[in-house]
């Protein structure tokens, strides 16, 4: 079967600055990919390759079986959504401009947008506030609706780009979980870039970890461990487990220059 994402010999560079390469990685239909790693590692790039706003340097990418493209394959999450004090726009209309005016059509299938755009506000529970101004809602509150709007396409893939940033530990974990059951609904390919490993710890089927120009994928329980780290980043590095509490302890900060 065809995977999902598919890097072959991957590298990516900016001028001499390497930030990873070598990178072998299919992510199969589905499949939760946390993407992990300290600040400056290329993980918001590697989202950019995936999106086809940024060109490898070395080796290839397909996105289910071909160069990555704009369209409805691929739906993203960024960090927050920015609202300006002045806009109109209601929860209801973000989502909208979620669903592809190509695919859906303007006009003949209005009953077919507005359903979709139904459906996706309930599956992240916003429906109480589809028709309050964006400004008005809470951090939490925005990020399920941008959420909404990703998944309003019904992509195939689905990559979230630290979309708990700023969110309480309850928020986090209700952000987390909508994405986690979207995928397993339907079958989403899920790349997810964050700083925050607990509420996600029991989500990932694997782990890509980046650190200077390094990086280890895996099974969460088999990279996020003392030995693994240490040796990915060269000095001794402490994961400290406490039921469900991680945390990564001595991570030095990142090297100027890449390159392993
Ligand atoms: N177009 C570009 N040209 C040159 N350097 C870039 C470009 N885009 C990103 N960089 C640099 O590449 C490095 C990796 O950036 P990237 O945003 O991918 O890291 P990140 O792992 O997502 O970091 P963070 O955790 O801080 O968000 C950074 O040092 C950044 O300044």
């Amino acid at each position: 079967m065809t995977p999902a994402i598919a890097l072959r010999g991957a590298g990516l560079a900016y001028g001499s600055r390497v930030l990873w390469r070598g990178l072998d990685l299919e992510v199969r239909a589905g499949e939760f990919l946390a993407v992990l790693g300290a600040n400056g590692t290329g993980k918001s790039s590697l989202l950019r390759v995936l999106l086809g706003l940024q060109r490898l340097t070395e080796g290839t990418v397909e996105i289910e079986g071909r160069a990555p493209r704009r369209g409805d394959l691929v739906g993203y999450v960024p960090q927050r959504l920015e609202v300006s004090p002045l806009t109109p726009l209601r929860a209801r209309d973000v989502v909208r401009l979620g669903v592809d005016g190509h695919r859906w059509g303007f006009g003949r299938a209005r009953g077919a947008v507005r359903a979709r755009v139904e459906d996706a506000l309930r599956a992240v529970g916003a429906e109480p506030y589809a028709d309050v101004p964006l400004r008005l809602l809470s951090g939490g509150e925005r990020q399920r609706v941008r959420v909404a709007q990703a998944l309003a396409s019904d992509p195939r893939i689905l990559l979230c780009d630290e979309p708990l940033l700023s969110l309480d530990p309850g928020s986090q974990a209700t952000v987390a979980g909508l994405i986690d059951e979207r995928r397993r609904a339907r079958d989403t390919a899920v790349v997810f870039v964050t700083h925050e490993i607990e509420p996600i710890l029991g989500l990932a089927d694997r782990v890509l970890y980046l650190a200077g120009g390094r990086f280890r994928i895996g099974a969460p329980d088999d990279v996020l461990t003392s030995p693994v780290l240490s040796d990915l980043y060269g000095t001794p590095v402490e994961v400290v487990r406490a039921g469900d509490h991680i945390a990564v302890v001595g991570a030095p900060p990142l090297r100027a220059e890449g390159a392993a």
